[in-house]
Order: structure tokens, then C-alpha cells, then sequence
């Protein structure tokens, strides 16, 4: 391998293709001779567009043939929506970076309405989180929520063809597409904690790869390292997915990191939040208490009904 080369695998959705010449401009800039390949593939979370993901075991559906590319030496780093990455790594591939935050909020899409509370009785919302989904109807019992799939575009298209009221999308895709305009308002995370990870990119490479390793490394944005691992944590040990109704979200001020959580059923008759304060280097066991908490007040009952729907 070149010593001059770094070769990103990405997916081909135009949100991954921004992250990835993202990441390649950065080490470029930082490295100056360094040369950086794009290897776009298609994932199987791409191909099955039909199925709700809860039901396919949603887990790692976008990022497995970018795994395999690396483990076989096609390709040196992915780049990732941390919202997306599962839990696991395969043996030998390893989460290295986190880059800087993106605004976490989601954002309310509608051309003829500004807000949730604007919508009318029984208007129609696009989602397919049931993250989404739950807390929406946990505010607004009367409106209807209806699956909506595809990439950022496609789903802009879905509104503007009039299948929906109000589509809900994360902010920080449409801002990294330069599709700010399209945000009607951005929905704070008190009235929708947002997914972990959500607005955060993350580098996967091989854990064993010392040079790819060392040029990755002034990517790291320490801050939004122990947010997400809080969150993550949270969510490792509620054994949820992207796609189960559970949001996290953490904040630091100071050296105080402070994680919000949330579980809950997807038609949003029930929902259990908590909050967990600590030191931002104990991240890991923040996320972790708090999701013991929830458990303790509930969430596994939740969980486990949605799991075997
Ligand atoms: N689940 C798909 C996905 N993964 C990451 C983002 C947006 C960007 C991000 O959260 O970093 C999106 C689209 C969306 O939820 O609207």
C-alpha cells in the first residue's frame, strides 16, 4: 500500500458521498501530498427500500459491505453517521475518530406549515423513526404518521409530490446537503430528543493500521467523542438500534456532561425520560446508569414489545 494513499469506502447516497469528500478534503488539507480515493458501494440497507427496518434487524444494514472492504484491504476507512453505526465491531476494525458535531436537532420539513403545533387535526407526518413517531404523537395524538423511506432527496420529493403535511428529518443532513431553506423550523431536543450519535460523523479503519491511524488522528474532536460515547453507552445497554424509539442526547458545560434519555412505544402512549449528570470523562458509565434507570422504571417491558412485534 502506498504510503501516499488512503482509500475512503462510503455508500453512494449523496449524504455519504458529502461525508466522505468531507473527510478527504480535511486530510488533505492537513497532510499535503496525501492522496484520497473514494470507493463508493451499495450497502443492503440501500437495496431493501420497502421493509420497515425494525423488522430486517434494522443493526448495521448500511455499514456491512463497507466493513468487508476494509477487512479485505480494498479500502483503508469509512466514514459514518454515528447514528448508524452499531455497537459492535467486527474483529480487527475499530471506531478511531469522531468529527465535530453538526446541529443534532431535528428539523421540521413542510412547504405550507412552520411547526408541529401549526398542523391541523389528523394532518399527515412522514417519518420512518419510530423515535420520531413516538414523540410526535406523544404531543399530538390526532396526527397521522405514515412510513416514509429513501434518501434526504427522495424524501423531499415525497413531500413535494403532497403524500405528506410535514416530513421530519435530521437537521444536520439537510444542512451538510445545502438544503437549509427546506428547514420550516428545527424542533428543539425537548420536544425531540434526537437519535445517539445523530449529526456526528465517525471513522471506522483497522484497528491494526497504525499509519491510517496516525494521519486520521487530527480529525478528533474530543467534545463530541464523550457526548456520543454517552449516548452510545446509553443505547448499547437498552440493546436498541437506530430504528427502536429511544433518544439520547448530551450536552457538556464545563466538565459537567449532561445526558438525556428516552424510551418509549412507537404510538407514544408511553414514555419513560430520565436524566444523568457526571463528570464528561466517566461518559461511558453516565450512559450507562441512566440506561439502567430506564430499565428500571420500565423500558425493558417497552423494548421487548417492540422487538417481537
Ligand atoms: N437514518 C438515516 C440518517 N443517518 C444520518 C442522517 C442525518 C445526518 C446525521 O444524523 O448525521 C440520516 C437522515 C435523517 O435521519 O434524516
Amino acid at each position: 500500500m502506498s504510503e501516499n494513499l488512503i482509500r475512503i469506502a462510503t455508500r453512494k447516497s449523496p449524504l455519504a458521498m458529502w461525508q466522505a469528500e468531507f473527510v478527504k478534503a480535511e486530510l488533505e488539507r492537513i497532510h499535503p501530498g496525501l492522496v484520497v480515493e473514494l470507493l463508493p458501494m451499495s450497502t443492503k440497507g440501500d437495496v431493501i427500500l420497502d421493509t420497515p427496518l425494525a423488522k430486517v434487524g434494522g443493526k448495521g444494514l448500511f455499514v456491512k459491505e463497507l466493513e468487508v472492504a476494509m477487512l479485505e484491504n480494498r479500502a483503508d476507512i469509512a466514514v459514518h453517521s454515528m447514528k448508524d453505526v452499531p455497537v459492535d465491531f467486527p474483529e480487527g476494525l475499530g471506531l478511531e475518530v469522531i468529527c465535530e458535531r453538526e446541529d443534532p436537532r431535528d428539523a421540521f420539513v413542510s412547504n405550507t406549515y412552520k411547526s408541529i403545533d401549526e398542523l391541523p387535526q389528523g394532518a399527515v407526518v412522514g417519518t420512518s423513526s419510530l423515535r420520531r413517531q413516538c414523540q410526535i404523537r406523544a404531543a399530538r395524538p390526532d396526527l397521522v404518521i405514515k412510513d416514509l423511506r429513501g434518501n434526504v432527496g427522495t424524501r423531499l420529493g415525497k413531500l413535494d409530490n403532497g403524500d405528506y403535511d410535514a416530513i421530519i428529518l435530521a437537521a444536520a443532513g439537510l444542512i451538510r446537503l445545502k438544503l437549509n431553506e427546506r428547514i420550516a423550523s428545527f424542533i428543539s431536543a425537548e420536544d425531540s430528543l434526537p437519535a445517539n450519535g445523530q449529526g456526528a460523523v465517525g471513522i471506522e479503519c483497522r484497528t491494526d493500521d497504525a499509519r491510517v491511524k496516525a494521519l486520521l488522528a487530527p480529525l478528533e474532536h474530543l467534545e463530541t467523542r464523550y457526548r456520543v460515547f454517552a449516548e452510545r453507552a446509553m443505547n448499547t445497554r437498552l440493546e436498541g438500534g437506530c430504528q427502536v424509539p429511544i433518544g439520547a442526547y448530551a450536552e457538556i458545560v464545563g466538565d459537567t456532561l449532561t445526558l438525556r434519555g428516552l424510551v418509549g412505544n412507537p404510538d407514544g402512549s408511553q414514555v419513560i425520560e430520565g436524566t444523568v449528570a457526571g463528570d464528561k470523562t466517566n461518559a461511558v458509565e453516565l450512559g450507562q446508569s441512566l440506561a439502567e434507570d430506564l430499565l428500571s422504571r420500565g423500558a425493558k417491558t417497552i423494548l421487548d414489545a417492540v422487538y417481537n412485534q
